[in-house]
């Protein structure tokens, strides 16, 4: 079935890269038309000021559910605004795992961005033990679940959502487009089940090893709307030959 979700790429660079890295991107993402599709790049905060990003959008990797005062380390969604972010990654699984980030913190981050006017790009998976025990599903459910806590169909309009089941994470062993496809459609029934539109509008992302040799094949499933991409969007062309898949 067609749909009229614009692809949606976007490159976690994780806390690696360097102000020369910033410079090679920008001029070879700004060298490149990406018609019909949205490519974004996520550097570490300090770095997103530093880009010329004709061509593509900026993201940040988090953001605090508060607004600013006491909290050392932490940025706000207006600080990630004047640093030129339209996008934030929130609950990717390291923040879950090395922060204890919960599924009500994760949902309480995408409001914050939401209502600040930030994309947020919502990060749901699975450990391979939840996999290995067949409740993949209850799993990212729980997930989707937690968002309408303190979200609603309307609040969520525009919001990204990315897969990355954590065994896939950095690891090599991408999910079969197919294994991919199936959890994608579930949380798009899901979805279904609060709003038939938003479902329908919803972008969803794969992400976990997607490299230049496999975009293609996960990016044509049809629930599959582009992808979030770590290790190989350290490489210029890598990420443009992924980016060019999502076309
Ligand atoms: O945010 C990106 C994902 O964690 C995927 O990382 P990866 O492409 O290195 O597997």
């Amino acid at each position: 079935m067609t749909n009229n979700r614009t692809p949606l790429v976007a490159g976690n660079w994780k806390m690696n890269g360097s102000r020369s890295l910033v410079e090679t991107f920008s001029h070879s993402l700004n060298a490149q038309s990406f018609e019909g599709l949205d490519v974004v790049v996520c550097p570490p905060d300090g770095y997103l000021s530093m880009f010329n990003n004709e061509h593509f959008s900026l993201g940040a990797q988090d953001v605090s559910h508060l607004d600013n005062g006491a909290h050392t380390g932490d940025m706000s969604t207006d600080m990630l605004k004047e640093l030129g972010a339209k996008y934030v990654i929130v609950g990717h699984s390291e923040r879950r795992e090395d922060h204890n980030e919960t599924n009500l913190l994760v949902a309480k981050k995408a409001a914050k961005a939401k209502q600040a006017g930030l994309i947020p790009i919502i990060c749901v998976g699975e450990s391979l033990s939840v996999r290995e025990a067949g409740d993949v599903k209850s799993f990212v459910g729980e997930q989707i679940a937690a968002l309408f806590a303190e979200m609603t169909s309307d609040t969520l309009n525009d919001a990204v959502i990315a897969y990355e089941p954590i065994w896939a994470i950095g690891t090599g062993k991408t999910a079969t487009p197919e294994q991919a496809q199936e959890v994608h459609a579930f949380i798009r029934k899901t979805l279904t089940e609060h709003d038939e539109a938003l479902a329908h509008r919803t972008r969803i992302l794969y992400g976990g090893s997607v490299k230049p040799d496999n975009a293609k094949a996960l990016f044509g499933q049809p629930d599959i709307d582009g992808g979030l991409i770590g290790g190989a969007s350290l490489k210029t062309d890598d990420f443009m030959a992924i980016c060019q898949a999502a076309i």
